[in-house]
């Protein structure tokens, strides 16, 4: 079976511009980008990614209660955990929604419930954990936050162990660059930038 980090690759999900970085949520300058949205157009792959986030549920989190998606692009792959699982769903806006009804957490989100958390990846974890804490102000619980991809920064790391949250992915950077490697998808160059990159994320210039 083809390991999802192999398929991130072969759907070109994963894209290098060392010339160009991109500007992470956070405001990092990176030569990577991990678009995980456009697994949502592969049926297959998106069924995989979803069994794996119920694996990784079950395994981590027995108790939950509520699946929450964090926007925009935790919702869809939540909506397919929550169906697999049989549980109810709710997605979590970035911000409370300035018109309407004001709310950050759409859905039914009963008092207490055990909420796991599901975003498409995880840089500094700064988006899905400002997301917990609107669960948290909803009343709800956050057990777990489960993800697609972990970059596997040092910052997501002390974020997550600051906000007191465990939190688990399906693959990673280091899978990643594995099967980049085997696969023969990355020239020594471009690895040579990545490993200068990873060294000092913060701090990386092109
Ligand atoms: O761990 P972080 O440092 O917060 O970065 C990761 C976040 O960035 C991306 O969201 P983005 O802000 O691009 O919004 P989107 O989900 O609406 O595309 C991604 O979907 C994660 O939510
Ligand atoms: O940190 C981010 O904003 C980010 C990084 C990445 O590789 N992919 C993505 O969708 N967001």
């Amino acid at each position: 079976m083809k390991t999802i980090a192999n398929q991130l690759l072969e759907i070109e999900a994963v894209k290098l511009a060392p010339e160009h970085p991109f500007t992470w949520a956070s405001g990092i300058k990176s030569p990577i980008y991990c678009d995980n949205r456009l697994t949502i157009s592969y049926p297959s792959l998106r069924r995989a990614i979803t069994q794996a986030l119920v694996d990784l549920i079950q395994t981590n989190w027995p108790a939950v209660e509520v699946i929450a998606g964090t926007a925009t692009a935790g919702i869809p792959q939540a909506a397919w955990v929550a169906e697999q699982m049989n549980l109810p769903l709710v997605y979590v806006r970035s911000q409370p929604k300035d018109h309407g009804t004001g709310r950050q957490v759409e859905g039914v989100l009963p008092n207490q419930a055990k909420v796991v958390l599901i975003d498409d990846l995880i840089s500094t974890g700064g988006s899905v954990l400002k997301a917990a804490q609107g669960v948290q102000n909803d009343g709800g619980e956050v057990i777990g936050v489960a993800g697609v991809f972990s970059y596997q920064l040092a910052a997501a790391t002390t974020n997550f162990a600051a906000a007191g949250l465990e939190w688990a992915t399906v693959t990673n950077y280091t899978e990643l660059i594995e099967q980049a490697q085997a696969t023969g998808l990355v020239t020594t160059e471009q690895l040579a930038t990545l490993h200068q990159w990873r060294a000092d994320p913060m701090h990386w210039q092109a």
